[in-house]
Formats: structure tokens, C-alpha cells, sequence
């Protein structure tokens, strides 16, 4: 997954995600956290790309535990869980400031909160979903998005046979009804799921009604205001990187390389 932004106006901060393998890319500005858990805002730390998408599997893999009873964990453990090097499980959790404690670990509920406040992960925020088609249909019946924090709320479509149909328990509203529907219910995350042609026409509306993020899995650059942030799906890229990596590793078994 990508960041992805058209149109920019000024120096704003921007809070970036992931970006695979960005451990030297552009960073995340985000407020680091104190060993009891408050934040300092006043000395925010730059995060790494990379490392916020790996803080997002260390919350997934703790959270998994402490759901079974773990009360600490030992960061080989949670390394391994997380499929990372301790040494980098460490140098990312030292961007919270939680070092852990040697020969116990990292207390599992401290460091589930303290991922959660700097993830932002500490209110809920309100996903749209618009296109609801094969993508669509599947993304607002999905029920993983509510306990993670993104309840969907609102979904549209311009097709008259799915307008007032309910999907996920959800009537699905016009097109045209985007900015007024996300005003009303505070939707913050729009996630477009129309087809190419239609996603600019989307952003447009989803902005218009006050959202602040876009999912964008058409396969189209969007033009947003500064404050938009923009992230883009592509399985197809994905898929390519990984044929990549599986052309390398044929490549230096055919070297005679040692392939990890
Ligand atoms: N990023 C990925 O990995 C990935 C994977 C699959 C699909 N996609 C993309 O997701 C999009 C949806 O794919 P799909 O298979 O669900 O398509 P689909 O044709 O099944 O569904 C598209 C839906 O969008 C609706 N729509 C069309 N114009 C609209 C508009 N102006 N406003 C609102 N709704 C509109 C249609 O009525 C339909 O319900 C496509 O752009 C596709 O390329 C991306």
C-alpha cells in the first residue's frame, strides 16, 4: 500500500503511513509516549514509514495476547509473532519510548496502549465505503473494521437498484447524498471502491463532506486538498513485488547464493 497524494498547497505536516521496506523514507511525525503513558507532544519523534506499518502488527499481535491472558511478553517472543528481528522490534518500540524491562519484557496492556495513542487509535473513526460492487460489498460486510476502531457507517453507490438496499446492515445511499450523509455522521475515512472513471468525481464529495482520509482502491491518482491524506490499495503492485523477490531469490539460487 501506497501513499499517495495529488495537489499540494503548503508546508503542512504530513502524516504518512507505510510504505513497504521505508525504513529511510519520508517519516511520520507523531507524539511520542512516556513509560507511564502520557504523551509528550512537545517532543514529537519522527517514526519511519516502515516502522508505523510494523507498530500496526505489533498492536494486531499483542493484542491477540492479551486477549489470551498475557500479561508480558518477552520481545524475542513478540518479534517472532510479529515476524520482525528483536533488533528491530526494539529500535521500533524506542520510538514510543517503551524499552521494556530486562528479563521480563514489555508489559503487554502499557504497550497495547501506548501503541494505540501514537497509532491515533484511541477514538473511533467513521469509514464510508463508496462503490459498493464486488470490493464494496465485501468491505462493508467485513466484521473485523469495528473492533479495530473503524465502524463503517455509510456506504453509496449510484446504481438505483442498491440505493435504500441494506448492505452489512447498512442502507446503501446515492452518490450524490456523500457530503450531506458524511457531514451528519462524522465519517473521517472515505474508501472508494468505484471504477476508475468515477473515484476523482467520489473524492471530490467525500471532501466535501469533511472526510480527512481516503482508501483509494481504484487504480487512478486522485487530486485532494492538502489536508486529504490519500492512501492507495494496489494487490496488483503487491503481487509484483513479489514476484520480484521470488525472480531474486531464483536468481541467487542460481548464483549459488545462500537464499534467507
Ligand atoms: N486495489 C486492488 O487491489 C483492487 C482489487 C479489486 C478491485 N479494485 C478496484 O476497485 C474498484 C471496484 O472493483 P469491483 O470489482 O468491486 O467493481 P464492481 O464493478 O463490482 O463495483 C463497482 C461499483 O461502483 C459503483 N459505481 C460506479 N460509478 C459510481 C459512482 N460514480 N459513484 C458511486 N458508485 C459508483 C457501481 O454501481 C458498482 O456497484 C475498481 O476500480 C477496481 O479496479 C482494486
Amino acid at each position: 500500500m501506497v501513499s499517495q497524494r495529488g495537489r499540494r498547497n503548503g508546508a503542512a505536516v504530513a502524516r504518512k503511513l507505510s510504505t513497504p521496506d521505508a525504513d529511510n523514507a519520508p517519516t511520520a511525525e507523531m507524539p511520542a509516549v512516556t513509560e507511564n503513558g502520557t504523551e509528550e507532544v512537545a517532543r514529537v519523534r519522527a517514526i519511519p514509514e516502515a516502522a508505523v506499518a510494523r507498530l500496526a502488527v505489533y498492536l494486531r499481535v499483542l493484542s491477540a495476547m492479551a486477549e489470551q491472558g498475557a500479561t508480558t511478553v518477552a520481545s524475542e517472543e513478540l518479534a517472532t509473532s510479529a515476524g520482525v528481528n528483536s533488533a528491530k522490534l526494539r529500535k521500533d518500540l524506542s520510538y514510543l519510548g517503551s524499552y521494556g524491562t530486562r528479563g521480563v519484557g514489555y508489559e503487554v496492556a502499557v504497550l497495547v496502549g501506548q501503541l494505540e495513542r501514537v497509532l491515533g487509535l484511541t477514538r473511533q473513526h467513521k469509514v464510508a465505503v463508496v462503490g459498493i460492487g464486488n470490493l464494496g460489498h465485501a468491505l462493508a460486510n467485513y466484521g473485523g473494521f469495528p473492533g479495530r476502531g473503524f465502524p463503517v457507517e455509510a456506504l453509496f453507490d449510484i446504481d438505483p437498484d442498491l440505493i435504500g438496499v441494506p448492505v452489512g446492515g447498512i442502507p446503501v445511499s446515492h452518490l450524490n447524498d456523500i457530503p450531506e450523509v458524511c457531514s451528519e455522521r462524522g465519517i473521517s475515512i472515505g474508501v472508494i471502491a468505484t471504477p476508475p472513471p468515477a473515484a476523482q468525481t467520489v473524492a471530490d464529495r467525500l471532501v466535501q463532506g469533511g472526510v480527512q482520509c481516503i482508501l483509494n482502491f481504484a487504480p487512478v491518482v486522485l487530486q485532494v486538498p492538502d489536508h486529504v491524506e490519500v492512501r492507495k490499495v494496489d494487490l496488483a503492485v503487491e503481487l509484483q513485488i513479489l514476484s520480484f523477490h521470488v525472480a531474486r531469490r531464483a536468481e541467487n539460487v542460481g548464483n549459488g547464493m545462500v537464499v534467507r
